[in-house]
């Protein structure tokens, strides 16, 4: 006869009806548990090996739950909370030259970005996302907020040719946004990009400069590509080739560069995005709503594109949730390709998770329920009368959930949401702060 082993102490043990890791593909997992140590998974295993094996300090239960690896946004200005419903129903360029620029002139600041920021991090964590990938003024206070709210971000370096309250021109907005990166690397949870804002904001010689040092620092390229019509003919006219083979020609389309919006592509445009190993974030919601147009997403998954899913700003969306993004990506491709077969739901869940995380390149850390990754969670009840009765959680989770199912959040093993209640952040007095806000910005 054997003695029982003595029980491993570990500091949280999340056991769920179903678990959807992800990584590897076409696994939903029944009775499933998830041992966290120091922030990070230590195993997934049968609960009742679970309950033999582990000594938990805290044991979460989820019944009639599924638990899913933490929502990446892998496109964001998180800030931009504060201008939610502030210019709608207009195209992209009148959207940001005629409302949006104007406002940010007037407006933003450290305070308003910091402020924003963190009303945005309370609505992502109560929808289940875990990272986000932002671009925006003042990435010091965007930073700020990340950490305040126990959030995983990757805030932009951005670069513009044109002033802001940030920073004055190119040079500038490297230095400064370098210098931000230099003071919050240490931080686990924060990571970097380059984040030149678009092909028409931006001249030949700062591109240079930024490829050079994506290089140097092995940092992703975060930028607006390909959104509009006007976008390609303006490149046409002004630089005698379309945006994407200008930038390839300055050395920037890689494995590095994420392709923000990526939705006015031709054959060539696909097959040079996946040449060079490139990934888009799929914005489907912006793209409607600013009748941008629809990226040819099943054709880019064909030819090897890696993809994630992004929110953009809320104000051209205008919500920051993951959960319509899955949806909306998939019923556009369905649409637009004419197959009912093109993005199926386990797709959608990929792209807003792992595929993500691969853009950014942090798959080693997040984007899938897997050993030695931090546990970054998200479990959504499926009891519910919009999920009842449940033939597949997969399904569910995709085509009929939503982000007011989600119930419990983890950050690195650290609970941020639990019973659809933020734990760390104030509600009232974030609610309180954008009030302030709207009677500045209302003037
Ligand atoms: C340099 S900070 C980011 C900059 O981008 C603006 N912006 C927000 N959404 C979009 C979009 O869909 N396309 C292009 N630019 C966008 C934002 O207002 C900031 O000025
Ligand atoms: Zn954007």
């Amino acid at each position: 006869m054997h003695a029982p082993a003595t029980p491993i102490d570990i500091d949280l043990l999340i056991e769920a009806r179903w678990i959807i890791p992800v990584e590897p593909a076409g696994q939903v997992l029944e009775h499933h548990a998830v041992a966290v140590r120091d922030g990070r998974i230590l195993e997934l295993l049968p609960s009742d090996q679970a309950r033999q094996r582990y000594r938990p300090g805290q044991l979460r239960t989820l019944g009639d739950h599924v638990l899913i690896p933490g929502l990446v946004n892998l496109h964001a200005h998180a800030a931009m909370n504060l201008l939610r419903g502030y210019a709608d129903d207009l195209p992209l360029m009148r959207w940001l030259t005629e409302r949006i620029w104007p406002a940010e002139q007037k407006h933003v600041s450290h305070d308003f970005v910091r402020d924003g920021t963190l009303l945005a991090c309370a609505e992502m964590l109560r929808g289940g996302v875990t990272t986000f990938s932002d671009m925006y003024f003042f990435p010091d206070a965007a930073a700020e907020a990340a950490l305040e709210a126990g959030m995983r971000a990757a805030l932009g370096v951005v670069v513009l040719e044109f002033p802001s309250a940030w920073a004055s021109d190119a040079d500038q907005y490297l230095s400064k946004g370098l210098a931000v990166r230099d003071r919050f690397k240490h931080e686990p949870l924060l990571h970097f990009t380059l984040a030149p804002h678009a092909p028409y904001t931006v001249s030949d010689a700062t591109f240079e400069r930024i490829r050079t040092l994506a290089e140097q620092l092995s940092l992703p390229i975060h930028m607006h590509v390909h959104e509009t019509g006007e976008e390609i003919e303006r490149s046409l006219s002004e630089h005698g080739v379309r945006p994407l083979e200008r930038l390839h020609r300055l050395g920037l389309v890689g494995p590095e560069l994420i392709a923000v919006h990526a939705v006015h592509l031709d054959e060539g445009d696909v097959a040079l995005l996946a040449r060079q190993g490139a990934s888009v974030a799929h914005c489907p919601t912006s793209n409607m709503k600013l009748a941008s147009g629809a990226s040819p997403l099943p054709a880019l998954i064909a030819a090897g594109v890696n993809a994630g899913l992004g929110s953009d700003g809320v104000a051209s969306n205008n919500r920051l949730d993951l959960f319509q993004e899955m949806r909306h990506a998939g019923l556009m491709a369905k649409l637009t390709s004419g197959d009912a077969a093109a993005l199926p739901a386990e797709q959608l869940l990929h792209m807003a998770t792992l595929g993500g995380a691969r853009a950014l390149g942090i798959e080693h850390e997040t984007g899938s329920i897997r050993p030695g990754k931090s546990a970054d969670l998200c479990a959504i009840s499926l009891d519910e009368a919009e999920t009842r009765p449940c033939y597949s959680p997969l399904s569910h989770l995709v085509y009929a959930a939503g982000r007011e199912h989600v119930t419990d959040v983890w950050v690195a093993g650290i609970a941020r949401v639990a019973q659809g209640n933020l734990l760390h952040l104030h509600n009232n007095e974030l609610k309180a702060r954008a009030r302030l806000w709207q009677n500045q910005v209302a003037l």
